[in-house]
């Protein structure tokens, strides 16, 4: 029976239920397909002339429909853009198909047809019909409820996988643009990494290709071609790691600072832990284990990237938190009584309505109000009436767009956005 250890203060036993060996499933019909070539007519009758119903997104190089094939005996989602397309095929034909991955389905270069559309190519990959996990932390529709600390695990533990699979790969993929928006939610409500058009597969150091991400993520010393590392992946999924714990937008305007990470960082140095779960849901039962994703989000996004861990340290270390958060019913009850007795709990979830309802110490200090400064060269979700930022991706395959300026030659320049600054260096 293994025992798992969370910290020297709060050591608790769980008999591991997870380790005991799982059947291997078997695979879905898109892992088990070869890359297909689409007709480009197969894509106008499966998007029904790209239909305003089939609609299922815009991005910052294109459009994504719905496509319904063979009459519906495959769905998948058709992506027309412009520069990112190739490079997409590219990576995605070389990788192994992965549930972590939003899968190669096909593609069509059917040349003449697609002359139709400004000789964009297109690219079919697995549909996903839950969305992104961007919409998940931020939809602020009714009734959609915030996820529980279980699914916001379980989904870093996904995404870690997801980025770990590309690093290891040979030569390895490193994606670019690790943000919640490219992570997809499939059928069974797990999370599955996406959008490859900005990824550069081979050597780091051969690569040429100009620096490119999102405003909010993009490691801060990625500023020319020879700065690409693994570690410009482990900068964004620690942005992200600190955006799924605290529900806060990777840049957000109505907040002071804007970036979670200027924001998130010096709470972690000292060591105020509650002040970073997301207000909606409260704190996790599991407070030690929550200490430690947060600690790891803040090393993630240290100044000096050789000092950032490994996506295969970030990974084993979420699993021990994933572990300590499925820990069985009982434990976590006996745990929580232990956690209130000594004043250590500060908020009480209530599950049955997923509000939050404040045990001790009365309301927690607010961190929406605080005065907002305004961020220069971002776009605002949804116009001028969500100031939270669009994360868009900057930058392609060919080059920087949107992030930098334009010289009197016009060509781009990379431009550090104010809001972003440097992260604090972490003495752990
Ligand atoms: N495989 C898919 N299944 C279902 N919906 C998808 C799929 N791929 C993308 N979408 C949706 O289409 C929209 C546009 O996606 P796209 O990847 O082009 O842009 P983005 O990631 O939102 O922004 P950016 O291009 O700046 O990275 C998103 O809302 C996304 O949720």
């Amino acid at each position: 029976m293994p025992y798992l250890t969370c910290n020297a203060e709060s050591a608790i036993a769980t008999c591991d239920p997870h380790s005991l060996k799982k059947k291997k499933k078997p695979k879905s019909p898109a892992q088990a397909q070869p890359v297909r070539h689409f007709a480009y007519s197969d894509i106008l009758d499966a998007t029904n002339n790209f239909s305003a119903d089939t609609f299922l997104g815009k991005g910052s190089h294109g459009t994504v429909y719905k496509a319904a094939f063979h009459g519906g005996a495959l769905v998948a989602a058709v992506k027309i853009t412009k520069p990112k397309t190739s490079n997409e095929i590219e990576i995605l034909s070389h990788l192994k198909k992965n549930p972590r991955l939003v899968n190669l389905i096909g593609f069509c270069n059917d040349q003449t047809q697609t002359n139709n559309i400004n000789n964009n190519k297109l690219i079919v990959v697995e549909y996903m019909p839950n969305g992104s996990l961007h919409e998940l932390l931020h939809s602020t529709k009714k009734p959609v409820r915030p996820p529980s600390w279980t699914a916001r695990v379980r989904f870093a533990v996904q995404v870690a996988k997801a980025v770990r699979l590309l690093h290891s790969s040979e030569p390895p993929v490193i994606h670019r643009d690790i943000k919640s928006s490219n992570v997809l939610i499939d059928e069974k409500w797990n999370a599955r990494l996406g959008d490859f058009g900005l990824a550069v597969r081979g050597h780091v150091a051969d690569s040429r290709v100009p620096p490119a991400g999102t405003l909010g993520y993009l490691d801060p010393c990625y500023l020319a071609p020879g700065d690409l590392s693994s570690k410009s992946d482990v900068f964004s999924f620690g942005v992200l790691l600190l955006e799924i714990a605290s529900g806060r937008h990777a840049l957000d305007v109505r907040h002071s600072p804007p970036s979670v990470l200027d924001w998130a960082v010096p709470l972690v140095r000292r060591g105020e832990f509650k002040e970073i779960c997301d207000p909606r849901i409260g704190a996790p039962p599991d407070m030690a284990a929550f200490r430690r994703m947060a600690v790891l989000a803040a090393r993630c996004v240290r100044s000096t990237p050789e000092r950032r861990p490994s996506m295969v340290e970030v990974l084993e270390c979420l699993t021990a938190v994933r572990k300590c958060f499925r820990a069985p019913v009982m434990w976590k009850r006996i745990k929580r009584r232990v956690e209130i007795a000594r004043g250590d709990l500060f908020h009480d979830w209530d599950r049955s309505e997923e509000v939050v309802r404040v045990v001790k110490l009365g309301s927690s200090s607010s961190r929406r109000n605080g005065k907002v400064s305004s961020v220069s060269g971002v776009e605002y979700e949804g116009g001028h009436a969500n100031p939270a930022v669009r994360s868009r991706s900057v930058g392609s395959g060919s080059g920087l767009v949107g992030f930098g300026f334009k010289n009197r030659k016009g060509k781009v320049r990379l431009k550090r956005s104010r809001s972003m600054g440097s992260p604090v260096p972490l003495r752990w």
